[in-house]
């Protein structure tokens, strides 16, 4: 039998320890994981970190720019009015559908939906205790048609909050790129499961090549490949067609849509023009 070879961990390992160390940057907590521990031990911490850094840097977020930074989503109603209509096939249904907004933020995709599906009902989670003040104190807010609540959906259960089975639409607006590559399957799972059959998942977020991928990779600013933090601590996956699809299909979803756009942003102040690119995909829950 051969003898295992044990070098002693630093403290950084003890995971009381991950949560202590939190004042490090990223790539120095990532750099010290993978060298002192094995594969498996560095990914937890990685992962481990990664999730506790991220609900602080999004709820710092919103604590300094409140509702001002993301401009509502009034052009979902023109890309996918008829999967929030509740006029199925030309006959008007007396309910509406139910969708699901996975991390709504500040609200920006919620207000609009409800103001232009009256019988929308809306669930609706995001991780930031932050975030969900804003929305609940939103004069638009009505409790009897939005449930806002808390959850990070990278470790807690939808089902715990929502019946299984009982979603018609979900949404993840510019929310899956934010989520560690590592963690999108678990995630998709969970969505999974309170999917109706044949329910979708309506998505929007970032594509590779994307100016702002450009410039995290100037500034090495990576974590892994096409994932990113930012200056403020967020992070930032950029997807590709391929990567997309195979998530969604390894995780039991059919493609009904897929495209990538791309718009040339001026900035006539500072003379430069940037590629603005995303992903804007619908997916098909398979099977009953
Ligand atoms: C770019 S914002 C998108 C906001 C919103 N969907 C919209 O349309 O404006 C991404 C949101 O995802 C949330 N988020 C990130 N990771 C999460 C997680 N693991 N579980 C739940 N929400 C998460 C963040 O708090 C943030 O509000």
């Amino acid at each position: 039998m051969s003898a295992a070879i044990i070098t002693t961990p630093p403290p950084l390992c003890h995971p009381r320890a991950v949560g202590q160390s939190f004042f490090l940057p990223w790539p120095t907590i990532s750099r010290f994981a993978s060298s002192y521990c094995t594969k498996r031990d560095s990914d937890a911490i990685n992962e481990h970190y990664f999730s506790r850094k991220s609900l602080k840097c999004w709820d710092k977020f919103y604590k300094r720019h409140q509702n001002k930074f993301f401009k509502d989503r009034h052009y979902l109603e023109k890309d996918w009015g008829k999967y929030f209509s509740d006029n199925d096939n030309g006959a008007i249904s007396a309910d509406g559908k139910v969708l699901l907004e996975v991390g709504f933020g500040a609200g920006n995709t919620i207000f609009p939906l409800i103001a232009a599906y009256p019988k929308l009902f809306i669930h609706a989670c995001d991780f930031s205790t932050e975030a969900l003040n804003l929305v609940k104190s939103h004069s638009n807010f009505d409790g009897d048609r939005i449930n806002a609540f808390t959850c990070d959906v990278t470790h807690e259960e939808l089902c715990d909050k929502i019946l299984p089975s009982s979603v018609d639409v979900i949404t993840l607006i510019f929310m899956l790129s934010a989520v560690s590559p590592n963690k999108m399957p678990f995630v998709l799972q969970n969505l999974k499961k309170v999917l109706k059959p044949n329910g979708q998942i309506l998505l929007r977020d970032y594509a590779v090549g994307d100016f702002a991928q450009v410039k995290l990779e100037n500034r090495n600013q990576m974590i892994s490949d096409n994932f990113y933090f930012r200056g403020d601590g967020t992070c930032s996956y950029y997807f590709s067609e391929d990567f997309l699809s195979n998530l969604l299909v390894n995780a039991g979803f059919e493609i009904v849509d897929m495209t990538t756009y791309c718009r040339q942003v001026e900035n006539r102040f500072r003379n430069m023009t940037f590629q603005r690119r995303w992903i804007r995909a619908v997916f098909n829950k398979a099977g009953l």
